[in-house]
């Protein structure tokens, strides 16, 4: 196993896109999330996020009857309703669709398998969160056969637990090996959620994030850092430093935001974040 490398901008600032005189809104990375129905916020949480994050377009496709719900508090996101099957079939393969994100709040059922599976069929990058994990619980070899693309599943403790069978340790060694076991299995990335974020790479490289502002213990801030990594994606990151890129960024805004902190404060505080990590003129 190799060692873990301690996350830091020197490994993927390079990296993070930026825009120029010829970029245009599709140029800049479309961004497609699919939104549940009743629980709004979390996609919501995870679509401000990937548009502070530089995605020229964010989208959530959402179910017809949840557009009133969506619509009414989004400006700047473009919310697209599909009424069956086809319709969000239709939205996923948009071939202008750079990536896409599926499980915050997207209910622990048939339906949102079917949408994972759809997603993965793209071969575009996929982010996979919180529902989309437990809905493969025990069985991550369904969710190995599929994977064709650049893909993140990004647990805590609880969904990796489900989704591997396995309790995450509390010693770090071994939380690392765990990681990196569970990406070599489902062949992507494990970004094992916690205080040390790890990300391992199917491929035995892993990153190690030093440990983050406890007041992400929040309701709402894993879906955040879902959208900021398929952001990122959708802008031609290479899997592994965006997620990495990803984790630093969240951990640095609520660093920056400090006590008192709700998942709603994140996004906004993203621009400066990567106002520091830009390149000085
Ligand atoms: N604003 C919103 O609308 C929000 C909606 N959310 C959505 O609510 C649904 C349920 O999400 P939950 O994360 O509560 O998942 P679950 O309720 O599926 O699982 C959480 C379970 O895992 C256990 N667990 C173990 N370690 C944990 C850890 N480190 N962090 C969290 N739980 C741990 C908990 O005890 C709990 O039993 C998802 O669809 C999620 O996306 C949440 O993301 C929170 C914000
Ligand atoms: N005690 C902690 N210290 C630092 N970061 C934490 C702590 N607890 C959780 N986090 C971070 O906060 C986020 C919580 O994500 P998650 O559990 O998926 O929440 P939600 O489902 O409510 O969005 C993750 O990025 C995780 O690494």
């Amino acid at each position: 196993m190799t060692e873990p490398q301690i996350n830091h901008p020197a490994l993927w600032q390079s990296l993070l896109p930026q825009p120029n005189a010829v970029s245009h809104k599709y140029t800049r990375g479309y961004v497609l999330i699919q939104g549940g129905y009743p629980v709004t916020g979390a996609a919501r949480l995870a679509a401000m996020a990937a548009a502070r994050s530089g995605a020229g377009i964010t989208a959530i496709a959402v179910p017809a009857i949840a557009f009133p719900i969506y619509a009414s508090q989004l400006l700047s996101i473009v919310v697209k309703p599909y009424s069956d099957d086809s319709s969000l079939q239709a939205l996923i393969n948009d071939n202008r669709v750079g990536a896409l994100l599926i499980g915050p709040g997207a209910s622990v059922s048939d339906s949102t398998r079917l949408t994972a599976f759809s997603m993965l069929k793209t071969t575009k990058p996929v982010v996979i969160d919180a529902d989309a994990l437990t809905v493969f619980a025990g069985k991550p070899e369904r969710l190995r056969k599929s994977i064709l693309a650049p893909c993140v599943l990004t647990p805590h403790d609880g969904e990796f637990k489900t989704l591997f069978n396995l309790q995450p340790a509390n010693v770090l060694e071994q939380r690392i090996k765990q990681a990196q076991l569970a990406a070599a299995s489902v062949g992507c990335i494990v970004l094992l959620k916690g205080s040390q974020t790890i990300i391992a790479d199917p491929d035995g490289r892993v990153i190690l994030n030093q440990p983050a502002p406890p007041t992400l213990a929040t309701a709402g801030a894993g879906d955040v850092l879902a959208g900021i990594i398929t952001s990122l994606l959708a802008q031609e990151m290479p899997a592994l430093e965006a997620a990495a890129a990803a984790t630093w960024i969240h951990a640095e805004a609520a660093r920056l935001c400090g006590v008192g902190m709700i998942a709603d404060d994140l996004p906004e505080l993203i621009p400066t974040i990567l106002q520091g990590l830009m390149p000085s003129e």
